[in-house]
């Protein structure tokens, strides 16, 4: 399968008004209307990049991974299909809905959704941040990455890298606890066909909103130091300090978003070349920084 990239993000909230707040105020992105169930956020040359539909609980609602075209659509729900996992198509409605050619729906072993499509409508509106943001690394790169919860772990890897066509970037093992009782939890970092280091990763624990985190990336370093003000005087809560990644090269601080997971806001990330990649593991998650403790106080 020829992934291209993470297109979109769909959330479920209780609370559109609260999300249009947090977007706006804080993240910097462009709140545009949908219908009166959905807010549309506005990160780049599209209509959306995030899109926060009208639910019963707040949370996770599905990945939305982009191929290029119709054939590769066909294909991929055809490789779906040859692996046993139930797709079902979106409607017209639904894709006009997502302003999408076409779409259709799956979960991953876990139950994780998500949404493939092809032909997303660009409305090239200049995007234009009400923070004063010059730009989200989006294009090529796709909208940023996520971080799903897969407690059974081999299976979903397998599915990701077997039926989806990821590929592995690096991994980590993670322990809480110095309890060395304690099983290692393991995260893997999975790219499709572009050059941001993983647009998905894999977190061997369940979590109850459905989603670790969501990252998107701003252009500079400084755009980063203005959101943590943001976030200060907003009073968000810090899920962790300011810190560099080892693997990705990202410096970026995480804080808790009204859907109960974590986003990750961060800039100068890796752009890759898999030629020359090779997979490793890391045994530190960052160079400096990101304490997370801070959001266990
Ligand atoms: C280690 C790492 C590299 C690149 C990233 O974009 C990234 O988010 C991470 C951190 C992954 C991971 C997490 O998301 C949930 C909380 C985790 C398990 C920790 O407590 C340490 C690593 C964290
Ligand atoms: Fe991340």
């Amino acid at each position: 399968m020829d992934i291209r990239g993470l297109g979109y993000v769909t959330v479920l909230s209780r609370d559109l008004a609260q999300w249009r707040h947090y977007a706006t105020d804080v993240l910097g992105m462009m709140a545009v209307d949908g219908d009166a169930n959905t807010l549309l956020l506005k990160m780049d040359e599209r209509p959306y990049r995030l899109l926060i539909e009208r639910a019963e609980r707040d949370g996770y609602g599905a990945c939305g991974w982009e191929v290029a075209g119709a054939a590769a659509f066909e294909q991929a729900l055809a490789e779906l299909e040859q692996a046993d996992v139930p797709v079902q198509r979106g409607s017209a409605a639904e894709a006009a809905q997502r302003q999408v050619q076409a779409l259709a729906r799956f979960q991953d072993p876990d139950g994780n959704r998500h949404e493939l499509f092809w032909g997303p409508r660009q409305d090239f509106a200049r995007f234009i941040s009400p923070v004063g943001i010059n730009a989200f690394v989006t294009s090529e790169l796709g909208m940023g990455h996520a971080v799903l919860p897969a407690p059974n772990f081999d299976r979903c890897l397998d599915f990701y890298q077997k039926v989806l066509g990821f590929g592995l970037s690096d991994l980590m093992k993670v322990r809480f606890t110095p309890d060395p009782a304690e099983p290692e939890k393991r995260i893997h970092f999975l790219h499709c066909n572009n050059a941001r280091h993983h647009s998905l990763a894999l977190f061997e624990c369940p979590i109850p909103s459905g989603c670790v985190h969501l990252m998107v990336e701003v252009d500079s370093f400084d755009e980063v130091g203005r959101a943590l003000d943001r976030v200060q005087a907003h009073g968000v809560k810090l899920s962790a300090t300011l810190g560099k990644h080892t693997n990705d090269e990202m410096t970026s601080f995480y804080m808790q978003t009204p859907g109960g997971f974590d986003l990750e806001y961060g800039s100068g990330g890796k752009v890759m070349d898999w030629q020359r990649h090779t997979a490793f593991e890391s045994t530190v998650v960052s160079h400096w920084g990101h304490d997370f403790s801070v959001g266990r106080q």
